[in-house]
């Protein structure tokens, strides 16, 4: 009997064996595609019919672009599900996927990024406080702390931490910077149950704008969060606020980012991500006061097998038994 095809887009960095035992229900192809024009016409010309399932990562948008209306009219009809091995799946286009005849269904790896992605924002909080970016850079030009020497910079403890957007990463980071002495307050589309918050405190949106010592930004990128935070809510956090943005470019206005850091309004800033990856905002490249990390959130040997692991599980799921271990929200009530 003729095995189901598996579309491999990006690649396999650590769980080789685990994708390699997929061969015994499925036949795994590659595309030869290496930009999205020559992916669209892979697609047209018929070779890649009869595959079932695919399993993209963050970098395969570098052939085939956003997973959008185009590229799902050309897709193989044969193609049911699609295993995004990432928590955030703004790459996709979750709306028409659902839409198309048949459905694409899309899963997402949520948890096992939980741990690497909030360590990285912890080390961005504590070397954005203590502005530990100055004092790196003057010392590999040979200048020690420089000259003058840094301002001083600030401790964690007792200082109050807002974290938008209280998922996985949230509570995850709420725990770690406890053993920091901060107090921690949120804001999510709805409060969470005291067990899950971890005695977080809910408020508003405006209200951690406000009263926030350091904001940490882990909310998904979508329609309602692009620039969530841009000219007006920087304007209502306190002066000499310290953001961190281990969630997407894009949910931070980094114009309006940079003007805020010129003025001194926010004191200091550690990022991940980037509004247009692998650009970098000019303003933010030569402002010492920013602790730059190129998107490496879970970029660890542990957390790449643990996510490649969940992801070849909802494709051999999605093979074996027609449905995902983990739908994106959007998608839950379509299998
Ligand atoms: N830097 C990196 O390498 C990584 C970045 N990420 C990013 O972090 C994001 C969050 O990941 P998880 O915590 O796993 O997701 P999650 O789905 O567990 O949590 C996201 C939270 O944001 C909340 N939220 C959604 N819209 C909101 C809004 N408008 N205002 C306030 N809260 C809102 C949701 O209710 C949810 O509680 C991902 O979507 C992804 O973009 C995830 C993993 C690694
Ligand atoms: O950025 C990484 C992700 O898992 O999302």
């Amino acid at each position: 009997m003729t095995k189901p095809k598996v579309l491999l887009l990006g690649e396999i960095a650590i769980a080789k064996d685990t994708w390699n035992s997929l061969s015994d229900i499925a036949e795994l192809i590659e595309p030869k595609a290496s930009n999205r024009a020559e992916f669209i016409e892979e697609c047209k010309s018929g070779e890649l019919d009869g595959v079932v399932a695919g399993y993209r990562t963050f970098g395969s948008f570098a052939v085939t672009g956003m997973f959008d209306q185009e590229l799902l009219e050309v897709l193989p009809k044969s193609m049911k599900f699609l295993a995004h091995n990432g928590a955030g799946y703004d790459q996709i286009d979750v709306h028409a996927c659902a839409e198309r005849d048949p459905p694409l269904l899309v899963s997402n790896v949520p948890t096992a990024v939980d741990d690497s992605t909030a360590d990285t924002a912890v080390f961005l909080i504590i070397g954005a406080l203590r502005n530990f970016n100055t004092s790196m850079l003057a010392l590999r030009e040979g200048k020690w702390r420089g000259n003058p020497p840094p301002p001083l910079g600030h401790d964690p403890q007792g200082k109050v931490l807002g974290i938008l957007g209280m998922g996985g990463i949230g509570r995850n980071l709420k725990a770690k910077m406890d053993v920091f002495g901060m107090t921690t307050i949120y804001h999510n589309r709805k409060p969470l149950s005291e067990e899950m918050s971890g005695g977080a405190k809910y408020v508003s949106f405006d209200e951690l704008l406000e009263t926030s010592d350091v904001i940490s930004l882990n909310l998904p990128l979508n329609k309602n969060t692009r620039h969530i935070i841009s000219t007006k809510e920087l304007q209502k956090m306190k002066k000499g606020v310290v953001i961190v943005n281990t969630a997407r470019g894009a949910v931070l206005d980094e114009d309006a980012l940079v003007k805020a850091l010129d003025s001194g309004h926010v004191l200091s800033v550690g990022l991940d991500v980037y509004e247009e990856e692998p650009k970098v905002h000019p303003g933010l490249v030569r402002n010492p006061n920013v602790l730059l990390v190129p998107h490496m959130g879970t970029w660890s040997v542990e957390t790449q097998d643990k996510m490649e692991k969940f992801c070849i599980g909802n494709v051999r799921s999605a093979i074996e038994k027609g449905k995902l271990n983990s739908p994106v929200p959007e998608h839950a009530s379509l299998q």
